[in-house]
């Protein structure tokens, strides 16, 4: 049978097949890793292929498979020799909350998220909540916001969480897919959730209270279903994001419109800062790139190496 991992806990998996039935799993003796090393082989989001347990009495099975990841994201335990822990695998889109003044979301801190996410091949949606509470200066903030980063090609939309207003657009993009929710403390992603599918915040919260009794506060990751053929993926006490493991050269290529630039670079390793002939400064001299973006971009570059080999989900 195949199904699709719900929840782990420990040495357990809760696995769905496509039936809607759910099993309580374990791995089969070792298991083989694809790619990377992990303090867990099987994560929230993998499709695994299992078969029922003969011996036992119960409904659970044993995984012997893993299928092929679309993509994963990780954290580095700190305290344990930076060993990794997969958070969540297969991942369609994150949508990235962000408010302008309450609390305030700086360009900096989206395009540290956006670089992670396209290292890690995850699809970003820009959500700018609150609408409701905004004046004048705030509105042309969020225009000036969108026009920067849909011209990148990121989905934007602006919506209020309290009001409902463009809730409708948030949940047409969610139908057959994976969905995570995150953003700073305050910025909505409970209200939106809950305006989302208001039976679902019981659950979450009942299952983070439930967890909070125990002894670790280890963070685990959980998929719901909705109501509307949609899932997400839960990760408590997980917020913020950081920059992942990545070579100076490799940082430009997680800024899509630096990416294509350049490739008109004079030299092929140009990190687009001092280098003669830099397509990139030249088309930031042209208005061509966004200087916000241009200023995130030499931020993490000159970050000593602490700075862009952080975790990818800082714990709050
Ligand atoms: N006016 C207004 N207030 C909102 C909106 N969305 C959320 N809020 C308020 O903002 C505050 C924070 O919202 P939460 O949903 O708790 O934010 P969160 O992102 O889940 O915060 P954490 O749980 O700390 O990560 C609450 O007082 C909400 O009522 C909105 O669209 N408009
Ligand atoms: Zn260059």
């Amino acid at each position: 049978m195949t199904g699709l991992v719900y929840k782990s806990t420990g040495s357990w998996y809760t696995v769905k097949t496509q039936n809607g039935t759910t099993y309580e799993c374990r791995i089969k003796g070792k298991f083989r890793l694809q790619g990377i090393k992990s303090t867990n082989p099987i994560a929230v989001g993998d499709y695994v292929d299992f078969e029922l347990d003969t011996k036992s009495d119960q409904e659970t099975g044993v995984i012997n498979n893993i299928h092929d990841r679309e993509n994963y994201i990780v954290r580095k335990s700190v305290n344990l020799s930076k060993q990794t822990h997969i958070i969540a695998s297969n991942i369609d889109q994150v949508f990235l909350l962000i408010t302008i003044d309450n609390p305030p979301t700086f360009t900096s801190f989206i395009d540290r998220f956006l670089v992670t996410a396209e290292a890690y091949s995850v699809k970003t949606v820009l959500v700018f909540n609150k609408i409701d509470t905004y004046n004048d200066d705030t509105i042309l903030e969020v225009k000036y916001l969108e026009h920067i980063y849909k011209n990148i090609g990121y989905n934007c939309i602006s919506i209020s969480a309290k009001t409902g207003e463009n809730i409708d657009k948030i949940k047409a993009l969610m139908e057959g897919k994976v969905s995570m929710f995150t953003g700073h403390s305050g910025v909505g992603k409970s209200t939106l959730v809950n305006a989302i599918e208001p039976s679902l915040d019981l659950k979450t919260k009942s299952i983070s209270a439930q967890h909070s009794q125990g002894q670790h506060t280890t963070t685990f990751a959980e998929m719901f279903d909705l109501s509307f053929n949609a899932k997400i993926i839960d990760t408590p006490g997980i917020k913020g994001f950081g920059v992942v493991d990545m070579e100076k050269e490799e940082i430009s290529d997680y800024f899509p419109e630096f990416f294509e630039l350049s490739q008109d670079c004079k030299f092929n390793n140009c990190l687009h800062i001092e280098e003669p002939k830099c397509a990139v400064k030249e088309a930031l001299e042209r208005d061509e790139i966004a200087a916000s973006r241009y200023r995130s971009y030499v931020q993490i570059i000159e970050g000593d190496e602490q700075h862009y080999r952080t975790d990818i989900w800082d714990k709050e």
